[in-house]
C-alpha cells in the first residue's frame, strides 16, 4: 500500500484555545517498506499516527492509500486495511492473550462471527510467528511488558492489514527482542510505519526516515540520505557519528550533547 499524506494538521483544545501541534504534515510511504518516524519527544509522532489511523480527526489535510481517502472510511473499512500497534497499550483488559489476538479479527467478522470467519488459523499463525504462542491461555494482566508488546504485535497482523503503524514498538523489549521484532517487521510485505527512539536501530533497519521535530517535516528519505550528523544535532542536541556497518547497513554512536536539553 502507498500511503499519501498532504498537510496534515491537528490542535489540541477548540476555539480560542486551540494549540496547535501538527503544522501541515506531508508523507509518503513507499509499498513493502519499513518507514522510521523519529524525533524529539513531544514533537507530534504519535499525533501523526494516530491521525492516519483515524484516532483523531484532523484540522485539515488528507490521507490516502492507494489513492483512497481513508478519512472518508467506516472504522470497520479501515480496520481491514490499518492496524495500530499504540505506545502504552491498555492494562485492564479481561481477556487472554489469544483472545487479544483475536480482536485483530474482528474487522474481517461476517455477520455471525462464525469460526471459519474468525480466522483460527491466521490467529494461530501470527502467534507462532511472533513468539506469543506459548502465553495463549495466560491471563493479559499477567503478562511483562515484553510480551504484551509483542501479544499487540500478532494482535495487529491478525488484521491482515495493508498498512501496520507502531508506535515505539521495541518499548519493553530485551535487546534480542528488539532486534527480532525489527527483522520480522522488515521482512513483512506490508507498508510499516514505526516510530523510534533508537535511531541507531532506525538506522539498522528502516529503508526510509521521517524526521518530525516541533510538529513539522523537516526531513525524509532514503535513511542514508536522511540520517546526517548535522540534522541529528540540529534536531536532538546530539552529536554523533553515522558510519557504514555490515552489509548495507548504517551505525550510529553518539558522542555527547551539543546542547543540554
Ligand atoms: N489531547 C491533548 N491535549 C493537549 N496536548 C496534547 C494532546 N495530545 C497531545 N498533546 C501534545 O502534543 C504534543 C505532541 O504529542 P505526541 O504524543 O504526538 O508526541 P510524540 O512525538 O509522540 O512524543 P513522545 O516521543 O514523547 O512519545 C505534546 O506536546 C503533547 O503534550
Amino acid at each position: 500500500m502507498r500511503l499519501r499524506v498532504r498537510d496534515l494538521a491537528w490542535s489540541a483544545g477548540r476555539g480560542a484555545h486551540a494549540v496547535p501541534i501538527l503544522h501541515g504534515v506531508d508523507l509518503d510511504v513507499a509499498g513493502g517498506l519499513l518507514t522510521g518516524i523519529v524525533g524529539p519527544n513531544g514533537c507530534g509522532k504519535t499525533t501523526l499516527l494516530h491521525l492516519v489511523a483515524g484516532l483523531r480527526r484532523p484540522t485539515r489535510g488528507t490521507v490516502e492509500a492507494d489513492g483512497e481517502d481513508l478519512l472518508a472510511l467506516t472504522a470497520r473499512e479501515r480496520a481491514r486495511r490499518v492496524a495500530l500497534v499504540e505506545q502504552h497499550p491498555q492494562t485492564g483488559l479481561d481477556l487472554t492473550a489469544r483472545q487479544v489476538v483475536e480482536l485483530g479479527r474482528i474487522p474481517h467478522l461476517g455477520r455471525w462471527g462464525r469460526r471459519r470467519e474468525r480466522g483460527g488459523d491466521v490467529v494461530e499463525e501470527v502467534m507462532a510467528t511472533s513468539g506469543v504462542a506459548h502465553l495463549a491461555d495466560r491471563a493479559w494482566g499477567t503478562l511483562s511488558g515484553g510480551e504484551r508488546q509483542r501479544v499487540q504485535l500478532a494482535r495487529a497482523l491478525a488484521q491482515q492489514p495493508r498498512l501496520l503503524l507502531l508506535d515505539e514498538p521495541t518499548n519493553h523489549l530485551d535487546l534480542a527482542h528488539q532486534i527480532g521484532l525489527l527483522t520480522r517487521v522488515a521482512d513483512l510485505p506490508v507498508s510499516t510505519v514505526a516510530v523510534l527512539h533508537d535511531l541507531d536501530l532506525a538506522a539498522a533497519f528502516c529503508d526510509h526516515l521521517v524526521v518530525v521535530h516541533a510538529g513539522r517535516v523537516v526531513a525524509a528519505g532514503p535513511t542514508a540520505e536522511v540520517l546526517r550528523p548535522d540534522l541529528v544535532a540540529e534536531v536532538f542536541g546530539v552529536d554523533v557519528r553515522v558510519e557504514a556497518a555490515s552489509g548495507d547497513r548504517l551505525r550510529v554512536q553518539w558522542r555527547g550533547l551539543t546542547e543540554v536539553p
